[in-house]
C-alpha cells in the first residue's frame, strides 16, 4: 500500500535549514517534479480514509494545493486555499504560522458559520500550522470534519492528539542527515 509514495521518500535529498533536516520531495515541495501516478495513489487513499461528506476542502498554501486540486476533481467538492498573503476582505482572519524552520502569516477567507470542511496538507512536523488553523476555523464557526496530512514527522501529531486535535496521516517518517526512513 502507498508503494510509490514509500519508494519515492527513500530517495529524497536532505538539506539543512538551521538545526532542521529538511527533506525535499515532490509532494512536499513540487521538486523535482510530481508524477501524476504518485498524486493519484495518494489522493485515492485520502478519499478512502477521509470524511468526504464536506462542503469544502481546505488547502494550506503552497503544497496543500495539488492535493486539494486532485481531490476536488475526483469528488466535485470545491476547495479554498489558506493564503500567505492578505486580500483585506471583510471577515478575513489572520493566523501566525510557526514551523520547525520558518515563521509567517496565513489568511483565511470565505469560511462561514456551519461550513463542513476537510483540511488537507502535505506534511505535519511540529503541528503548529495545523493547530493554529483548526483553532481559527472553529472560532469562525466551521465544523472541521476531518484533517488528513500525507507525511508525519517529529512529535507534532502526538502533541496535537494530547491537546485534543484529531489528524490522520498516511505515512510516518523520520529524517536525519542520511535521509528519510519510514516508520511502522
Ligand atoms: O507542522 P509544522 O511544523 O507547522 O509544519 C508543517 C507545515 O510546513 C510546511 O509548510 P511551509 O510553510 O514550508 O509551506 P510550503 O507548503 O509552501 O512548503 C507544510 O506544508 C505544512 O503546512
Ligand atoms: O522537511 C520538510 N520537507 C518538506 N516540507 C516540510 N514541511 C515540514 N517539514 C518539511
Amino acid at each position: 500500500m502507498l508503494e510509490k509514495l514509500c519508494d519515492s521518500l527513500l530517495n529524497a535529498p536532505i538539506v539543512r535549514r538551521g538545526e532542521y533536516y529538511y527533506f525535499i520531495h515532490p509532494i512536499a515541495d513540487g521538486v523535482p517534479f510530481l508524477e501524476p501516478d504518485l498524486l493519484e495513489e495518494i489522493t485515492d487513499h485520502i478519499v478512502q480514509i477521509a470524511d468526504m461528506d464536506v462542503d469544502r476542502i481546505i488547502a494550506i498554501e503552497a503544497m496543500g494545493i495539488p492535493l486539494a486540486t486532485a481531490l476536488s476533481l475526483k469528488t466535485g467538492i470545491p476547495f479554498s486555499i489558506i493564503r500567505k498573503r492578505s486580500y483585506e476582505l471583510d471577515g478575513e482572519i489572520l493566523l501566525s504560522q510557526q514551523t520547525g524552520y520558518s515563521k509567517g502569516e496565513l489568511y483565511i477567507n470565505a469560511i462561514k458559520n456551519g461550513d463542513r470542511v476537510l483540511i488537507v496538507d502535505d506534511v505535519v512536523s511540529t503541528g503548529g500550522t495545523l493547530m493554529a488553523l483548526i483553532t481559527a476555523l472553529k472560532s469562525m464557526g466551521a465544523e472541521v470534519c476531518d484533517t488528513v496530512v500525507v507525511l508525519e514527522r517529529g512529535e507534532g501529531v502526538s502533541r496535537m492528539r494530547d491537546m485534543g486535535f484529531e489528524v490522520k496521516t498516511l505515512v510516518r517518517i523520520s529524517v536525519d542527515e542520511n535521509g528519510v526512513s519510514i516508520e511502522d
